[in-house]
């Protein structure tokens, strides 16, 4: 197995140079050269397994001989030995086909950890044998973020700088980030979007010379390592509800591409995925995209559901690749075509290719305060606006006979974290669990800074210098 870039001008690498750089030397994105196989009889007997067992089995398949399977399951344990349910990712039903996968009982409580656990050691791992350090950035509208910040903070090889949107993320996931004051962690709160945020990262991985100097790596989703661990959950909740060899579609909140991503990649892998159903907010460019044909952001709309407040999709690039038949060239001249135009107009082909696999659904700011408050009426449980704009879209595409059959729902935050529009809409404050009970009483560390590449390169060389 080994990794190539989309655009098509950097040397391809294995599992451990895709873990480490992130982003490819030519900006594309790193994709495994073949999709790994699994039959659904081999993906049935990883429902039979604990999660850990299940994920070190699936991830295997990326890791090649870049980790050792006693290694990868140890990593593995370890990781998910620290989620607060006892089955990892429980599936809840909440109609006759309709289920919610739970994916927030990570220490973070968002469903990013799921990978960035397994991240955090899989780095500790490689840089010890290499004897090397890092410096990792990573660009968050609140969620990433503290689950990188989680993951890393103890790491004595890596140093970690995050950047959010200053006032854009909820105070709860912005106190889970600055209230770990560490040597090796910064966060700086930019003055503008997430869009803003993620622009640096890719122009901080544009500059060779600051790469190389600070040893830069990154943690979003641009990093494959993290759609290869989010690929799991698709497998072990199909093999939870699947009878026989039954396809089951997934609906997924989506902001930056990458979850939606993960469960396509399993449906190459074999998985047997009906439709994979994209759910955006207010930030409708995904919808756009899919409905008509329209990739052309529109200026970012603060919502309830901040952590999706994102216009330019990192892994729609992905997506794109493989609608092209993974054409390097003609996706080259697309994403700069992008890049001149600040938009795109998706040809009919690409489009026809894409909706194989692809519906969407945008929903609006009432209809997610609605979905949770029907949901806490008809199951009396929480849910956070993520997940409702997810939930919400489920129940339109079904009724618009999109999606037929077994449909899970990814629920991507615990609803604590997002408690004013979980309030405005239920009545009720979600409390935090016991482990962050003395969240608002820890104190914060942050610097601010202007949406500027020069101003973030001079804070981390500041801070870190050289790694
Ligand atoms: C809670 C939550 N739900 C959904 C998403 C969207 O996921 P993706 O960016 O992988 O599409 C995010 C952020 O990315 C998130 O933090
Ligand atoms: N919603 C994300 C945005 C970054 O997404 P990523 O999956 O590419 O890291 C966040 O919460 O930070």
């Amino acid at each position: 197995m080994h990794y190539i870039s989309t655009r098509g001008r950097s040397a391809a690498v294995d599992f451990e140079g895709a873990l480490l750089a992130g982003l490819a030397p030519d900006g594309g994105l790193y994709m495994p050269n073949a999709w790994p196989q699994l039959s659904p009889a081999d993906a049935r007997a990883l429902g039979e397994k604990p999660y850990a067992e299940a994920a070190a089995s699936v991830l295997s398949l990326f890791t090649g001989d870049a980790i050792d399977q006693s290694t990868l399951l140890a990593m593995t344990k370890d990781a998910y030995g620290g989620f607060h349910a006892d089955d990892v990712a429980p599936l809840v039903q909440v109609g006759d086909d309709d289920y919610i996968l739970e994916l927030f009982h990570g220490p973070t409580l968002a469903f990013k950890d799921f990978a960035m656990q397994i991240l955090g050691r899989m780095f500790d791992a490689a840089l010890a044998r290499r004897d090397e350090h890092l410096t990792i950035i990573a660009a968050t509208s609140g969620d990433t973020g503290a689950a990188a910040i989680d993951a890393l903070k103890a790491c004595s090889r890596v140093n970690v700088v995050v950047l959010h949107p200053e006032g854009r993320v909820s105070d709860v996931q912005r106190r889970m980030m600055t209230s770990v004051i560490a040597p090796n962690v910064r966060n700086i709160a930019i003055d503008g979007s997430f869009d803003d945020c993620q622009a640096i990262v890719k122009s901080l991985f544009a500059d060779e010379k600051f790469v190389n100097d600070v040893k830069l790596g990154g943690v979003n989703s641009i990093n494959w390592a993290r759609l290869a661990a989010q690929t799991v959950y698709y497998f072990t909740a199909w093999a939870a509800i699947a009878d026989g060899d039954e396809a089951v579609n997934f609906v997924v909140p989506t902001g930056n591409f990458g979850d939606v991503f993960a469960g396509y990649a399993a449906k190459r892998m074999g998985l047997p995925v009906a439709t994979l159903g994209v759910a955006a907010n207010a930030n409708d460019i995904l919808h756009r995209a899919i409905s008509n044909g329209d990739y052309t952001p529109a200026g970012v709309r603060p919502t309830a559901s901040p952590s999706m407040d994102i216009q330019v999709a990192s892994n729609f690039e992905r997506l794109l690749f493989e609608a092209k038949n993974r054409d390097h060239d003609a996706l080259r001249e697309i994403m700069e075509n992008f890049a001149r135009d600040k938009g795109m107009k998706i040809d009919d082909q690409t489009l026809a290719a894409i909706r194989k696999d692809f519906v969407s659904c945008a929903v609006s700011e009432a209809q997610t305060l609605a979905e949770i408050a029907r949901h806490e009426k008809a199951t009396g449980a929480l849910i956070d606006p993520h997940t409702a704009v997810g939930r919400s879209a489920a129940i339109r595409l079904r009724e618009d006979g999109h999606l037929k059959g077994k449909t899970v729902t990814l629920s991507t935050a615990h609803p604590a974290k997002f408690p004013d529009a979980v309030k405005e809409a239920t009545g009720k404050n979600p409390d935090l669990p016991d482990f962050f009970s003395d969240l608002f009483d820890r104190p914060e560390e942050m610097v601010k800074a202007t949406a500027s590449e020069d101003a973030i390169k001079s804070i981390i060389r500041d801070a870190f210098g050289t790694a």
